[in-house]
């Protein structure tokens, strides 16, 4: 699959992504990164997800903008084979993240139970 049109150089590249993601799903790990995290299964992928997560939090503390987005961006992508590899599909996290609209952060957890 190619990179995205130009045109699509916004958040719909996360979608261009994920549909490369899954489409790496039974590939040669020899010729293909995503198919070698797929054939080292869950542990790893959920490992890499944390790791690319705290070089986000280390980025962000200590060195500047331009490192956030390079590890922004790694994170993302091992998000994205992360659920390639559970079965959810993109849609449904853009689907939750739509229905937040409207409700405060602070509302949500007031309104939780105790202790969750
Ligand atoms: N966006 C990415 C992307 N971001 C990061 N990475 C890879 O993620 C790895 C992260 O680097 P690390 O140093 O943390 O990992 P590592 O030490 O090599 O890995 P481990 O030993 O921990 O497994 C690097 O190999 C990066 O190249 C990515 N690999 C692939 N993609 C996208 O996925 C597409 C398909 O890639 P392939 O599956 O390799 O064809 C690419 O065209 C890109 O669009």
């Amino acid at each position: 699959m190619t990179a995205p049109e130009p045109e699509a150089l916004d958040a719909r590249v996360l979608d261009h992504l994920n549909r490369v993601v899954e489409s790496r799903k039974g590939a040669d790990p020899d010729t293909s990164y995503t198919a070698k995290l797929f054939a080292k299964g869950p542990n790893k992928i959920a490992q890499k997800v944390g790791e690319e997560a705290t070089e986000v939090i280390i980025a962000a503390l200590a060195e500047g903008p331009d490192k956030v987005v390079s590890e922004s961006a790694d994170l993302l992508y091992h998000l994205s084979v992360l659920w390639a590899q559970t079965g959810v599909a993109p849609e449904q996290v853009w689907a939750e993240l739509a229905r937040r609209f409207g409700t405060s952060g602070l509302e949500e957890k007031a309104g939780r139970a105790p202790g969750a």
